[in-house]
């Protein structure tokens, strides 16, 4: 993207990014009702706005604002350490052991950034934090940001912060991976800088755009917050670190899978960003702590867990454990989505687990050499399902109770591969497309319990729709590598994680779905290991695993070849190796590469964004509409009182009601049109879903 596109973005973020004050929100029907329409503020103070009110209370109320704070991340510690540190010929040997000869400063933070619990704004090149309007945060801000960095040092700020974290039906956070050996072979820059609520991401030629993450007032300076963190830093082992990104992320959600929550945890980024290094262990912690809740908690109270794990390739299903079997979706009579065929492992420990995830990975990759090249074009999902029997019945079929997807997504810029010339990459690039804007309309209507949820936009929403209804909670981690030569696909994975971000306005109203939870209340609340009984390991032997069938019926959707995304297929990647050495690895790995035209690699790389933003402009301009049309109502209902009034002039009349119906027909007119081209980029980048648009 160049300049142009990137200020414009970035203003264009700027610009809808509102701050709705809470008091500006009536609590009544009609004040949701706005609210779950984004025009909250033609809500005045009042609980019922008259129309005549409207230049008043309702653009008092509008307000973009700018909401920084500083938060110091350097010299925080790695998350994700040791039990999955690639081995030396991927990175820099010792880099680990000697603080000093850190490749990156955030080697050792968690590059875990919450943009949740915050507003967040994309701030136009050239403009610092410090040129915007001071944040009038809250404490609970300072110290929920104290505890992510403090690694839950402070258990007194923790509670608090954890609460207001846990009960977001949305989360959204970034997370950034270290420099590896190659990039530092190559002098590549770490050029992401993370500080105490910001991610500044710095373009070459020190051009800086800064993405202004989180606002709060730390209660603590700079200065003093600096010594805590490195006294910290030195304290991190391996294993904590992990722990941290788990707890931050899907911990909160674990004890509320027991109370029919359908949970789901999707990594995105661009390839090579750290997905599914980051996923990795998150299954493996959940699985422990749903087995310890199992056995202590829910102690004798028929359930158990079970474990599937298949990818989407090419907008088809494939079964991961079961030699890459082709499965076909269904919905039954009450609407859930079955996946016919899918081998579902009943699973008493972790191990066996462990074993399922390894067996699925192995099948995923399978005939490869490379390192990512082929995951990054399918979503693999792993899905973990708590199933209790009925009535304590062993001869019926345990009832599914809640479930946690975790989706280690196809790398967002694989999304841009639609003007590839060969077919069938240009067919995963669109559907992959498909999939990534489906996902964020699926969480726009989540959020806003909008009662349609668009889940038929592509299979990866279809197949999540069970996670889309009901009591449902989303996080979604943010990967982002900090090398220069990734700095587009950065911006782009930030302005998607703040677009999702910025669907979830309204969690605060979601919190009474928590505390409905009586029995679990406590869990919900507070980390889950304060929750659980102080056992450091937790093992059940007991029982084995077995293959159970998810339905007996088994039909063949249709004729779809059934590809691995392997390289022999994938005769084009608009993967954009500036690294030779890459490119030669890889053809040796068996696949026939093709170079792309430069321009063309640079113009698919933006589609996807191009098109987000767009979406996102059309949204903007129907709520401009209504405004509008608002207006023009008001003004009818004083023609109309007029009307009636004695004396009234007929001609008067008539040419006011004239130009009020051509202001109707010009705004109807203008946003048909910008609909109609709106259809016509999700035509040509082949997006255009059946029943979404
Ligand atoms: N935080 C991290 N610390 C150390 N190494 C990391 C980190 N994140 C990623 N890596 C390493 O970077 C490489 C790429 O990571 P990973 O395979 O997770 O990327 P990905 O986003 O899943 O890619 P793809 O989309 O192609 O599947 C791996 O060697 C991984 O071990």
């Amino acid at each position: 993207m160049n300049a142009v596109g990137r200020q414009r973005s970035g203003a264009s973020t700027a610009n809808h990014q509102r701050q709705y004050s809470d008091n500006l929100i009536d609590t009544s029907s009609n004040g949701r009702w706005l609210q779950s329409a984004g025009l909250q503020h033609l809500q005045s103070n009042n609980a019922v706005p008259p129309l005549q009110d409207f230049n008043g209370g309702g653009q008092g109320s509008r307000m973009y604002r700018s909401v920084q704070a500083q938060r110091n991340y350097s010299g925080g510690s790695d998350l994700f350490g040791d039990p999955l540190t690639p081995t030396g010929d991927s990175w820099p040997a010792g880099r680990r052991m000697n603080v000093e000869e850190q490749v990156s400063p955030n080697e050792y933070s968690p590059g875990l950034l919450d943009l949740h619990s915050f507003d967040t704004e994309l701030l136009p090149e050239g403009k610092s934090f410090d040129d915007s309007e001071p944040y009038l945060g809250n404490s609970k801000h300072a110290s929920r940001a104290s505890v992510t960095l403090e690694n839950n040092a402070s258990k007194s700020l923790a509670a608090d912060n954890v609460k207001a974290s846990n009960v977001a039906k949305i989360k959204v956070v970034v997370r950034k991976r270290p420099l590896n050996k190659k990039e530092v072979t190559k002098n590549e820059e770490d050029i992401i800088e993370t500080h105490s609520n910001s991610l500044v991401v710095h373009e070459t030629k020190l051009k800086i755009l800064c993405w202004s993450i989180f606002q709060l007032l730390l209660s603590v300076s700079d200065r003093l917050l600096q010594s805590l963190l490195d006294a910290l830093l030195s304290s991190f082992t391996a294993v904590q670190i992990t722990h941290s990104v788990y707890r931050e992320t899907v911990e909160p959600i674990v004890p509320i899978i027991f109370q029919r929550t359908k949970a789901t945890c999707f990594a995105y980024g661009q390839t090579g960003s750290g997905k599914t290094y980051t996923m990795k262990p998150l299954p493996l912690k959940a699985s422990r702590d749903i087995f310890q809740l199992m056995h202590h908690t829910y102690r004798n109270q028929g359930f158990c867990l079970f474990a599937s794990f298949f990818e989407i390739y090419g907008g088809k299903l494939f079964d991961l454990l079961s030699d890459r079997k082709k499965l076909c979706m269904r919905e039954d009579g009450k609407q859930q989505v079955c996946i016919v065929g899918l081998q579902e492992y009943k699973v008493s420990d972790v191990e066996t687990i462990k074993d399922l995830i390894e067996k699925g990975n192995a099948t995923r990759s399978t005939g490869t050499t490379g390192a990512n090249e082929e995951s990054s074009r399918s979503h693999a999902i792993l899905q973990l399902t708590i199933k209790r029997s009925v009535d304590g019945s062993e001869s019926k079929p345990p009832r599914v109770v809640g479930k946690l997807s975790f989706i280690d997504l196809a790398g967002s810029e694989r999304g841009a591969d639609t003007t590839d010339n060969d077919k069938q990459t240009r067919m995963e690039g669109a559907e992959i497309n498909k999939s990534l804007l489906a996902l964020k309309e699926c969480i726009r209507a989540l959020d806003n319990d909008q009662g349609h949820i668009p889940f038929r936009g592509s299979k990866l929403t279809e197949v999540l729709r069970d996670s889309f209804v009901g009591n449902s909670r989303t996080v979604m981690i943010s990967c982002i590598s900090p090398n220069s030569g990734s700095c587009e696909h950065t911006l782009n994975t930030l302005r998607y994680a703040d677009r999702v971000k910025s669907l979830s306005k309204g969690n605060s109203s979601k919190k009474d779905v928590f505390s409905s939870i009586s029995n679990l209340k406590e869990s919900t609340t507070q980390p889950l290991s304060s929750a659980l009984p102080p056992t450091e390991t937790f093992e059940d032997n007991t029982g084995g695993s077995w293959p159970e069938q998810t339905d007996n019926e088994y039909y063949d959707e249709d004729s779809y070849e059934q590809e691995k995304p392997s390289r022999k297929n994938s005769k084009v990647e608009a993967y954009n190796f500036s690294n030779s050495e890459d490119k030669t690895r890889r053809t040796n790995g068996q696949t026939k590469w093709k170079e792309q035209p430069e321009l063309d690699i640079k113009n698919s790389e933006d589609n996807l964004n191009a098109l987000l933003m767009e979406e996102e402009d059309l949204v903007n301009a129907h709520r401009r509409q209504v405004e509008e049309t608002m207006d023009i109502v008001r003004e009818e209902m004083n023609l109309l009182v007029k009307a009636d009034q004695p004396g009234n002039q007929l001609d008067d009349y008539i040419s006011k009601l004239n130009t009020i119906l051509s202001q109707k027909a010009a705004g109807i007119l203008q946003l048909q049109n910008r609909l109609a081209r709106f259809q016509q980029r999700l035509k040509e980048h082949n997006v255009l879903v059946s029943s979404g648009y």
